[in-house]
């Protein structure tokens, strides 16, 4: 019999993730065998990267036909399938399990295998993370169809926010239509923050248990942690993840009644609901039409940052915004953190990345004990977690390549014996 395989998917709102892995048993760690990824969905045309053993097998590849998560799941498992090289997996019913990124768990608090009435659930979480959980749960529909054998498993990015403590989580409003409705703060990029915290730990030799940390996960959706004793205790975004931080296409915090003085439609459905998921006007707006596209004309940071640099007054404002928002949660994590803090920590595309970001952002943030190395920050390697600190300043800056699939993998091998389905 072939080795038995993890697949992680982890559909984000610019791109398609999915990594494979073997595992042996709950006990050890998964060995990730390959890598695929479609991203740039929301700046076509879309770009396809492959790797498989630690070797490239396409690098960028533009590819003009996959323009939504469905089409990009499409396209990745015919790769994966047509690739007669990649003899661990030649059939699907080598997947043992597949671990879905579903952004909106609700009142989930742990990975649960989907069965119809887990996908029933979600379906109707789906209004309150429009650019995630519809598309994450066409591909779980593929994955069922296409791997009858495979067990579907999903893993929720607001599972880790568990812990944030009621003042946090709830907002000032009445609270007998909060409770009946769920309306709190449940947060978002979840697996990140976990997969951060524990290679953050690693890397200072301090048990994941005991880590404070301010973490900034800044991807196409952008957010920040505050990690008290390796928990969750305050997070950026909200009953959705269109609150705090602006990003792509999403506005971020703004008045709640600005969107009424925006478009008289405000409350109307938008054309861009679907079948299954209703969003309004003022959803469509603030989630979807805002953000770095509706001040630059691009979604891509990279761009935004070259530009500003080199004097463009639009990317230049875009790029200021962010990091006075960002600045300003660093700020209150810290008071939160009562200025124990182990790391300041920079994760997601443009974290990763964006040096010129966190040249800006650390410089900023200055007077509560951060410096950056400059020459460590402009090339900080392919490393998991790297300092791009100074060498003696009073607190650490990290950069850390986080892992969403492989945060999933290693969960799933851990409660394999209980997720496996009876
Ligand atoms: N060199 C760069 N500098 C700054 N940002 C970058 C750079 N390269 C890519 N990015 C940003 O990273 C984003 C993708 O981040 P990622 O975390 O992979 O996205 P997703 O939210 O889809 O998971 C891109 O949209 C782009 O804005
Ligand atoms: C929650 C969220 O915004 O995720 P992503 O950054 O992957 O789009
Ligand atoms: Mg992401």
């Amino acid at each position: 019999m072939s080795l038995k395989l993890i697949l992680s998917i982890n559909a984000g709102s610019s791109s398609v993730k999915v990594s494979i892995f073997t595992y042996t048993s709950p006990t050890t760690k998964p060995k990730q065998i390959a890598d695929i990824q479609i991203s740039g969905l929301t700046s076509p045309p879309a770009t396809l990267k492959y790797s498989r053993n630690g070797s490239q097998q396409i690098a960028n590849k533009e590819i003009l036909s996959v323009r939504s998560a469905q089409d990009a799941w499409a396209y990745i498992l015919n790769t994966l399938i047509n690739d007669h090289d990649f003899t661990a997996l030649q059939h699907p019913d080598d997947i043992e399990f597949a671990c879905h990124r579903v952004v909106h768990g609700g009142d989930y608090e742990r990975p649960t295998r989907i069965d119809q009435d887990t996908f029933h659930h979600l379906e109707a979480l789906s209004d309150l993370a429009p650019l995630h959980n519809a598309g994450a749960l066409e591909i779980v529909k593929a994955v069922h169809d296409k791997c009858p054998k495979t067990t579907n498993i999903a893993f929720f990015d607001s599972s880790f926010h568990a812990t944030i403590p009621a003042p946090a989580k709830t907002y000032a409003i009445n609270q007998d239509i909060a409770r009946k409705n769920g309306l709190r703060k449940y947060g978002f990029h979840g697996l990140s923050y976990s997969y951060i915290n524990r290679v953050c730990a690693s890397h200072l030799s301090k048990p994941a248990s005991e880590m404070n940390l301010i973490a900034l996960h800044l991807g196409s959706g952008a957010s920040a942690c505050c990690i008290r004793n390796g928990q969750s205790v305050d997070t950026s975004m909200g009953l959705t993840p269109l609150a705090g931080l602006p990003g792509a296409t999403r506005s971020g915090d703004v008045d709640p009644s600005l969107i009424f003085h925006f478009t008289h439609e405000a409350g109307k459905l938008s054309p861009g609901s679907t079948k299954d998921m209703h969003i309004t006007q003022a959803e469509q707006v603030l989630n979807k039409e805002s953000g770095w596209k509706a001040l630059t004309g691009t979604t891509d940071f990279g761009t935004i940052s070259s530009k500003a640099g080199e004097g463009d007054e639009m990317c230049k404002l875009a790029f200021d915004i962010f990091v006075d928002r960002i600045v300003g949660y660093v700020g209150s994590y810290y008071v939160k953190l009562d200025g124990d803090v182990d790391a300041l920590v920079f994760a997601g595309g443009l974290g990763e990345k964006g040096s010129a970001l966190r040249e800006a952002v650390v410089k900023k943030v200055g007077c509560l004990g951060f410096e950056i190395d400059r020459s460590k920050n402009e090339k900080p390697g392919d490393e998991v977690v790297v300092d791009v600190g100074k060498e003696g300043a009073r607190h650490r800056v990290l950069v850390c390549q986080t892992d969403e699939q492989a945060e999933m993998a290693g969960q799933c091998a851990k409660e394999s014996d209980n997720l496996r389905r009876p």
